[in-house]
């Protein structure tokens, strides 16, 4: 396997984890310990996340290239629009290749830290469809992943229109859709039917978050629009302080959550491990994966 088109080829399935660049030598050293454990579970490709502004872009790159020449996977580095003309993104695309990484998470990027709206960079993009497009003309045997939004995006104006601007990254050569974290799977099953009559026709794979955290997990989905379902909120705040309860209720979330999506058909799934591995690992040791 070569890149992340190659994940989902021939009914096979596609699961894959997401890391970030850690901030210190000590994360960066847990981040490697969980990533051994993570590779038990044989995921098809591994991807790391890339700071806003291009801030982390070296890391992320160093990441994923250490990844995979130490466990020998095929990786995938995110990449943004975020302050960085095309031809800056050029060159951060040569420089991946050269050092074996073949796949790309494709996005527009959040704001920077301190700035509420994005804004595109002079001789750079605006919209992720852009950035797929000169990746697919300039460094055409890459693989290719979008973002998509169950919940649709936050600057969206309604479901419509997010999915005429996903079906325009996915006709500019995307060849998968890996999702936003979402807790209702209702929402997924409605935006992959949505996804099929438009005529989308790639892997459309769910992203996952399993909660470990209660603070954590309000903290994020306040930022992405993300609804965790009722029920759950109130498991997780009758448990109060005790981290361990709050741990179990998400491994227990994240495990009937995947649990469904696997029995529905899904091509892979993509977890966002935040460079952990206990909930992810659990969480795969209890479902049981399509082979
Ligand atoms: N793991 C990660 O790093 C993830 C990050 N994100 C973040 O989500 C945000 C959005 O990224 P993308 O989905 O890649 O951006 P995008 O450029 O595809 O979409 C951004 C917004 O613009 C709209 N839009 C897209 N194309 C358009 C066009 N041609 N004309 C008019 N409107 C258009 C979309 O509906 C959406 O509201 C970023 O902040 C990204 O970093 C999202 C998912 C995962
Ligand atoms: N809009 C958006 N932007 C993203 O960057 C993003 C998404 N959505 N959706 C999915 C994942 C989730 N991502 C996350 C979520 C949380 C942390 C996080 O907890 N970061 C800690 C790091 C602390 C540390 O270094 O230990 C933080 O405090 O920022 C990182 C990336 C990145 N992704």
């Amino acid at each position: 396997m070569k890149t992340l088109r190659d994940a989902y080829a021939g009914g096979r399935f596609g699961l894959s984890f997401e890391l970030f660049p850690p901030k210190s030598p000590a994360g960066e050293a847990a981040l490697f310990h969980h990533v051994g454990r993570l590779v038990e579970f044989e995921p098809s490709f591994i991807t790391c996340t890339y700071g806003a502004g291009g801030s982390t872009q070296q890391k992320t790159l160093e990441i994923v290239a250490k990844v995979r020449k130490d466990f020998d996977l095929p990786v995938a580095t995110h990449l943004t629009c975020v302050g960085l003309t095309a031809d800056q993104l050029r060159d951060y695309l040569r420089q991946a290749i050269e050092a074996g990484v073949l796949s790309v998470v494709a996005l527009r990027g959040d704001p920077p830290k301190g700035e509420t709206a994005f804004t595109k960079t002079a001789g750079g993009f605006g919209y992720a469809n852009e950035l797929v497009a000169m990746i697919r003309g300039e460094f055409a045997e890459m693989g290719i992943a979008v973002a998509g939004y169950p919940e649709k995006h936050l600057e969206a104006p309604d479901l419509a229109t997010d999915l005429a601007n996903l079906k325009r990254k996915i006709d500019a050569g995307a060849d998968a859709v890996i999702t936003q974290l979402f807790y209702h799977n209702e929402d997924f099953f409605r935006f992959r039917d949505a996804c099929d009559a438009a005529g989308i026709t790639t892997p459309i794979v769910p992203g996952l978050l399993p909660v470990t955290n209660f603070a954590q997990i309000q903290r994020i989905t306040a930022l992405c629009g993300a609804k965790l379902p009722q029920p759950f909120i109130d498991k997780l705040s009758a448990a109060g302080d005790d981290d361990d309860a709050q741990f179990r209720a998400g491994v227990e979330f994240a495990t009937e959550q995947t649990q469904q999506l696997i029995e529905s058909g899904v091509a892979g799934i993509h977890y966002y491990v935040l460079n952990k591995s206990e909930a992810a690992s659990e969480v795969l040791r209890a479902v049981t994966l399509p082979a």
